[in-house]
């Protein structure tokens, strides 16, 4: 991977023309457009290189994964054709080192990833579909780029608060993008997302500007682990930044919905006043639960960002940090959460790639 990594741009290019040479019914599985998911390849590949020592991730995340490809229509033997087709790709690009050793180790390594994808995928089929349709129900704009939307799946969707998914539009299909969920689990099974539309973002703008109650999207699968642990009654220390206080209101919905009394303090971060879009509703959940702390940070007016702001307040010992937003926000924030002395097993959030890979 060291090899490849600097010219990772030409690997993943040759690899998907050696694919859809080779094997040209797999081209309609893939994107019209090919460029964030020529990066995701590779991302996948350097994140599974990252774990090679820590069997317990590598597998969670490769199982993740193998499940997340059945909304793709991602079968078993597509594998093989993708690994012959990935090695052609590597040896070529990483010819100064490869030898038959390095490709003898490539197989093994590529047949072990995706027996491990496989089987999750397998085992995943005996519970869940592959992926969900859902209807618009509402679709409330916020802001001129930030609208609410509420949709039903069509079969019972169960996550947990915290979670995201990831989700098609039908003016752009195959190309999926993560949400957080913006409630925790509700007993009409409807399901809500903040959207804010990107420069350039195609999901985002047709979601935001286009989607409108009676259309249809897909969903797949909810993944990530910024969950509350109910087998402890610590403290949450909740920040949210713009779109990013999404899950940080279901966090406190679940709260409330485990009727614990445990102090949940929230820091809602935003450029402008404007950008507080939810400020209403995380205001009147704060009236109601007197557990509940939300202080807003506007940039224009503190004289501190978000991350920095909590150090005014606290101690924060006895606290389980949660953090969501753009990805600066996230790094700086488990910067300032190391900081004050919050150990990291203490502080949760989503994956930065992934979030990165999201953002339009
Ligand atoms: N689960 C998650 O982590 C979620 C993440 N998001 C992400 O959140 C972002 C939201 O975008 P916008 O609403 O445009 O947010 P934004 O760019 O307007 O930022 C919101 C606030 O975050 C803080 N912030 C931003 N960059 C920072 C940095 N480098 N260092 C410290 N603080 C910083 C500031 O207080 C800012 O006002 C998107 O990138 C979206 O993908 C959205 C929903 C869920």
């Amino acid at each position: 991977m060291a090899e490849v990594a600097p010219i990772a741009d030409k690997v993943t290019s040759y690899f998907y023309a050696l694919l859809f040479v080779r094997y040209p019914d797999l081209r309609p599985l893939f994107p019209a457009a090919m460029d964030t998911q020529r990066d995701r390849l590779l991302k996948a590949l350097l994140t599974a290189a990252e774990h090679i020592d820590n069997t317990e991730v590598l597998v969670a995340y490769l199982q993740n994964l193998g499940r997340g490809h059945r909304k793709y229509g991602t079968r078993p033997e597509h594998y093989p054709a993708v690994g012959e087709c990935l090695i052609g790709s590597l040896s070529r690009y990483a010819s100064a080192v490869w030898d038959e050793e390095t490709e003898a180790a490539w197989v093994r390594t590529y047949t072990t990833i995706s027996q491990i994808m496989i089987d999750a995928a397998a085992a995943d089929e005996l519970l869940a579909p592959a992926w969900w349709h859902a209807e618009v129900v509402s679709h409330d704009l916020r802001t001129p780029d930030v609208a609410i939307l509420t949709v039903r799946p069509d079969q019972p969707y169960s996550f947990l608060a915290g979670q995201y998914t990831t989700l098609e539009t039908p003016w752009w299909p195959r190309i999926w993008r993560h949400y957080s969920f913006a409630s925790a689990p509700r007993s009409d099974g409807l399901l809500s997302f903040h959207v804010k539309a990107v420069p350039a973002g195609w999901v985002s703008n047709a979601l935001v500007h286009h989607a409108r109650p009676g259309d249809i999207i897909r969903l797949g699968p909810p993944a990530g682990s910024m969950t509350v642990d109910h087998t402890t009654d610590s403290g949450l220390l909740c920040l949210g930044g713009g779109t990013g206080i999404a899950p940080i209101k279901a966090l406190v919905e679940d709260v409330a919905e485990h009727g614990e009394r445990r102090p949940v303090e929230v820091f809602y971060g935003a450029r402008t006043d404007h950008d507080l879009y939810d400020i209403d509703t995380m205001l009147r959940l704060q009236q109601i639960h007197p557990w509940l702390a939300v202080r807003p940070i506007v940039d224009q007016q503190a004289h501190v960002q978000l991350p920095d702001a909590i150090r005014e307040y606290g101690p924060w010992n006895e606290f389980d940090a949660y953090l969501s937003g753009p990805p600066g926000m996230i790094r700086s924030g488990v910067h300032t959460l190391r900081d004050i002395g919050i150990p990291s097993e203490r502080i949760r959030h989503d994956s930065v790639e992934e979030l990165v890979a999201a953002v339009d």
